[in-house]
């Protein structure tokens, strides 16, 4: 192919000169340059290796996938090479810059449709050349589509691509997400059964409202409430009567995309034919259309990162006001919030949603329904519809109902857990929370070559067992009200532990097999296992594990998915003892219980050490009888490194307690001196 050039770039810093600063992700900044020898101008993705977290794999992946790859839509990589403590890759420049600098500097509603239809085609093309090559792109969104001077698209970013074709430890990070949640797929974010390349289909949707509105449908919330939403609500799609200047075949394309089954999305090759693209023109179009007039890209970028810092600054004075923040998150790209479930509590009751136009068509929308006990429940379907009227808007005003957030969260069985435990913990690399062992339930096991943790036995009630299964039919009593939201597992690791399993196998058998049966994925099939296994609990729980890092999201598939029944419950009435009897409530549902009785001991326990010495402060010197209780509690074996962090701070704080009680005791004899000492002195006057 012509644009696959011969031109051999030097692998050396000192052939190249770097300017301006034309981008910044979430793990490179990337400058425009010159190559010296070749007296060409390209650009320079500089990736700090230094730099905490750093995705060393995913670097080498997206470096492997940049060379390798040659299609006119996909941005190709000269070459890459270490430079001091960075990594260059070098890439031709796309002097346009991405579509989303372009929306964010001229277009802050979006583009018209005809561009829109140009610009999504060429990166379809591109996805379908990917798909062929056995590449799932996994980012596809407005800030990796790229334009150059002439107008000419192409698809950038393979920071976490992903080739479906992987075998051993490429494949189990197959069932790692990392990537940006307003884009993300509702089965890349339930890891029930693992995802293919119908999860870039999602992502191409979400972009195309993205380019239709400026931004892209809920982005303006934090992470862990997009997760919510895309699992909860009707897919976004374009409103009848808000977005009345786009077509009803632009409406149609992208309420295909956007649908919850990833086997009723149409594939890249079967989308481009959709008419919608009929209405695509040439890339000098869109070099009149959306580049005329726009300044130098450096400049742009320059321009926005000021406009950013200006808006960051306002911002930090509204306290609280996290809304903004997130917003500026996503005009950087990308979606970077340190949130927690307190947080999301709170903002649940403040954001009123506006974003809500949905996708209706879906049949598949997740519902969640609550019986007369408060019991967080879904339809024994999983799927209940909405209503009928295409595309109809339908106002989310269960998002802001605080009520239904937490009912929202008590249904995610285990994973949100987990997911707060990546917010306190943002070292945790994902090998930790994908335990690398272990098939799947499904016949398509063998691209799922991964974890499957320890879990509780059906039988014993121990960990260790490989029956384990999902459920989101938890007892909303079994939770706390007050407990609810506490962060953080608290199970000991041990109780996840990894082992080693399926090792890597053929790639010529694993690619004959995946090709017949990979399309046999997704939430359907699960839910014709579950009505035959007449399991009465939904799904559409987030199953996968949330770390966030560096700005991005990772969900990583725990694999708890569901194998064989099991009838394993948790009782709370008899103080969480396992029994055998229920189909209803299964060893998945007894985990959060437990983990929200042993959290909540920890605090007890801190509680009472405090009542213990507050009783002998009031009643002067500590008992003995006293003293041995609170030894004897603080001998107690720590369950988990959390409760033994918890409890080395209620010593710390038993300690300062002392200190300040002996202090105020000082401060009081003083006090009574110098009062006798005023009370004497009149009498001496
Ligand atoms: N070849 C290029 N020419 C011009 N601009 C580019 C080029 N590559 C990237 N950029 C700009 O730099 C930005 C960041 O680059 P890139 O997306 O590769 O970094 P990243 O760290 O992988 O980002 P993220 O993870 O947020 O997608 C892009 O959004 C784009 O605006």
């Amino acid at each position: 192919m012509d644009h696959f050039s011969e031109k051999r770039y030097p692998v050396n810093a000192k052939d190249y000169k770097l300017y301006e600063e034309v981008g910044e992700g979430v793990s490179a900044t990337v400058h425009r340059a010159l190559c010296i020898p070749l007296n060409e101008i390209i650009a320079i993705k500089v990736l700090d290796l230094e730099k905490c977290n750093i995705d060393l794999d995913g670097i080498r992946r997206e470096v492997q996938t940049m060379t390798l790859i040659d299609h006119p839509n996909v941005l190709r990589a000269h070459c890459s090479f270490p430079a001091g403590q960075s990594l260059w890759v070098v890439m031709p420049y796309m002097a346009g810059g991405s579509c989303l600098h372009i929306m964010k500097s001229a277009h802050s509603d979006g583009f018209d449709e005809p561009v829109i239809a140009t610009l999504l085609r060429e990166v379809l093309k591109a996805l379908v050349y990917l798909h062929a090559q056995g590449h799932i792109h996994r980012d596809v969104k407005a800030g990796n589509i790229l334009i150059d001077s002439n107008g000419a698209v192409k698809l950038a970013d393979f920071g976490v691509s992903a080739c479906m074709f992987d075998t051993g430890d490429r494949q189990r990070s197959r069932n790692t997400f990392v990537g940006t949640p307003c884009w993300m797929a509702p089965e890349v974010m339930q890891q029930l059964h693992g995802y293919d390349f119908k999860a870039d289909i999602w992502s191409f949707g979400i972009t195309a409202l993205e380019l239709a509105h400026g931004h892209a449908p809920f982005s303006k919330y934090p992470p862990m409430k997009v997760l919510l939403m895309t699992l909860q609500n009707a897919p976004p799609g374009l409103d009848y009567e808000r977005d009345k200047k786009f077509s009803k075949s632009f409406k149609e394309m992208v309420a295909t995309c956007l649908v919850k089954d990833p086997k009723k999305r149409p594939t890249s090759e079967k989308l481009l034919k959709h008419h919608f693209f009929k209405q695509a023109r040439s890339s000098d179009y869109l070099a009149r259309t959306i580049l005329d007039g726009l300044g130098p890209l450096g400049e742009r970028f320059r321009m926005l990162k000021a406009k950013e810092a200006d808006l960051l600054v306002q911002n930090k004075g509204l306290y609280g006001d996290k809304e903004h923040l997130s917003q500026q998150e996503y005009i950087r790209g990308i979606s970077a919030w340190n949130f927690n479930l307190e947080d999301l509590k709170s903002q649940a009751a403040l954001i009123q949603d506006d974003n809500g136009v949905t996708n209706a068509q879906d049949q598949n929308v997740s519902w969640k329904q609550r019986d007369q006990h408060d019991e967080v429940r879904l339809s024994a379907e999983g799927y209940p519809r909405s209503n009928n009227s295409i595309a109809a808007p339908r106002q989310e005003d269960e998002l802001s109902d605080l009520h239904d957030l937490e009912s929202s969260l008590a249904s995610f069985p285990i994973k949100p857990l987990q997911a707060l435990k990546g917010c306190f913990d943002t070292g945790e690399d994902d090998e930790s929370a994908v335990s690398p062992t272990g098939k799947s339930a499904r016949s398509d096991s063998e691209l799922q070559l991964v974890a499957k943790p320890s879990a509780v036995d059906q039988d014993t009630g121990k960990y260790g067992s490989e029956n384990f299964r999902q459920t989101s039919s938890i007892s909303r009593q079994a939770i706390p009200e007050q407990k609810r939201f506490l962060s953080g597992s608290i199970i000991p690791d041990s109780a996840f532990s990894s082992k080693k399993g399926a090792g890597d196998g053929d790639r010529d058998v694993l690619l004959s097999k995946y090709q017949s049966e990979r399309n046999y994925s997704g939430p359907l099939s699960f839910r014709q296992r579950r009505e035959t296994n007449n399991i009465s609990s939904g799904d559409d729980t987030l199953e996968g594990s949330v770390v966030q890092r560096k700005g991005r999201f990772k969900v990583t598939s725990a694999d708890l998915s569901p194998k064989g029944p099991s009838n394993c419950i948790f009782n709370p009435a008899n103080g969480g003892s396992a029994s055998h009897t229920s189909p209803n409530l299964t060893a998945a549902a007894i985990l959060p219980s437990l983990q929200c009785i042993l959290q909540q001991n920890a605090v007890q326990r801190e509680e009472i050490i405090r009542l213990i010495k507050f009783v002998e402060q009031t009643s002067g010197k500590p008992g003995e009888a006293s003293d041995i209780t609170n030894n004897e509690l603080l001998q107690l074996p720590p369950a988990s490194a959390r409760e033994r962090e918890l409890q080395s701070q209620v010593i710390q704080l038993q300690q300062s307690i002392v200190g300040i009680v002996e202090e105020l005791q000082k401060q009081k004899m003083k006090n009574a001196q110098l009062e006798k000492q005023l009370n004497a002195l009149p009498n001496n006057e």
